[in-house]
């Protein structure tokens, strides 16, 4: 029996950022909440020390490092919030020892070809060393296909199997973003060069996807501001693409604008829109969306009258 098995899903704190509580969090490079570096690039070239101090220049918010061995621990342990062990690495018990020792956060990514139990075997080791402060990273399988095979499904398990938060490694492709969220992940690692752009585009989906699929219990006024500010990102886009959908009814009815309104359909609507939102129930859901619905209707009749001048 895993060591973790039974744990609570406990989130973890790296820095200021909370990975597996409250919003899905994005760590790359410039526009994320978190940055990361790697020393496996600069491996024997430049100091480890000056690689971090390169990134706390100009960042500072929370930091992550993959070390390219034990011996670079020393040097950053100080300076960064979170250690990476990187697929490639993730078997290298000794690696993994003198990480998890630090005390630091340690996200482990999956091996390219490791199994989950070898996987979450590793998060154990942590354990076993006093450290329990680990994220799980998916970050794919080698396959037949070019490129690498992100397993969402796997990640999903991981994170319901070991009660740790997870994240999905998408490296500088924000198009999985929305879909790993919605699998569960705590989190996107992507690219630690990554455009600011895909930091935003992955941030975006985030937002309006962890809206809709992740549980949050914020604690205070600041933490349920913020889980509302995303709900509303979540309506607006939604309300959006309603008064499109609404306009295009206008223009293909025989009657459209308020002179063809069906307060019958209105109607039905809010009943079934009440069954979804049965704490605000009917009569609220129907002012609120008799306010969506006139909104729609002028905006519709607007456009017509701009279209006929
Ligand atoms: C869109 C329509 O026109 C009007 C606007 C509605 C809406 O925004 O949902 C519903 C009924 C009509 O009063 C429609 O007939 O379906």
């Amino acid at each position: 029996m895993s060591l973790t098995a039974h744990l609570e899903r406990g989130a973890v704190q790296v820095g200021t950022l909370t990975v597996g509580a409250g919003p899905a969090v994005v760590i790359g490079g410039a526009g994320a909440d978190a940055r990361w570096v790697s020393l496996r690039d600069h491996h024997g070239r430049v100091p480890a020390a000056e690689t971090v101090a390169a990134v706390r220049a100009e960042w500072a918010g929370p930091i992550l490092v993959e070390p390219f061995s034990a011996a670079d621990l020393p040097e950053i342990v100080a300076d960064v919030e979170g250690v990476i062990v990187g697929a490639a690495w993730m078997q290298d018990f000794q690696l993994v020892r003198a990480v998890a020792r630090l005390g630091l956060p340690v996200v482990v990514q999956r091996g390219p070809a490791a199994t989950l139990e070898e996987w979450l075997a590793i998060a154990d080791y942590c354990v076993a060393e006093g450290n329990d402060r680990v994220v799980l990273c998916e970050s794919g399988s080698r396959t037949h296909q070019a490129g690498i095979t992100l397993d969402l499904a796997l990640m999903r398990e991981a994170r319901r199997r070991s009660g740790r938060p997870v994240l999905a490694d998408l490296g500088e492709e924000p198009a999985l973003a929305a879909a790993a969220v919605a699998a569960g992940a705590d989190g996107l690692l992507l690219a630690q060069d990554a455009a600011e752009r895909t930091a935003l585009a992955a941030q975006e989906a985030v937002r309006i996807v962890g809206a809709v699929t992740r549980s949050e219990v914020p604690d205070s006024v600041l933490a349920a501001r913020s889980a509302i500010d995303r709900v509303d990102a979540a309506l607006a886009v939604l309300l959006e693409r309603r008064a499109e959908l609404a306009g295009t009814i206008q223009r293909l009815k025989p009657v459209g604008g308020f002179a063809g309104r069906d307060m019958d359909r209105e109607r039905r609507l809010v009943e079934e829109m009440a069954r979804r939102a049965p704490t605000l129930g009917e009569a609220r859901l129907a002012s609120i969306m008799n306010a969506v619905i006139e909104a729609g209707l002028h905006l519709a009749e607007e456009r017509a009258a701009n279209a006929q001048a």
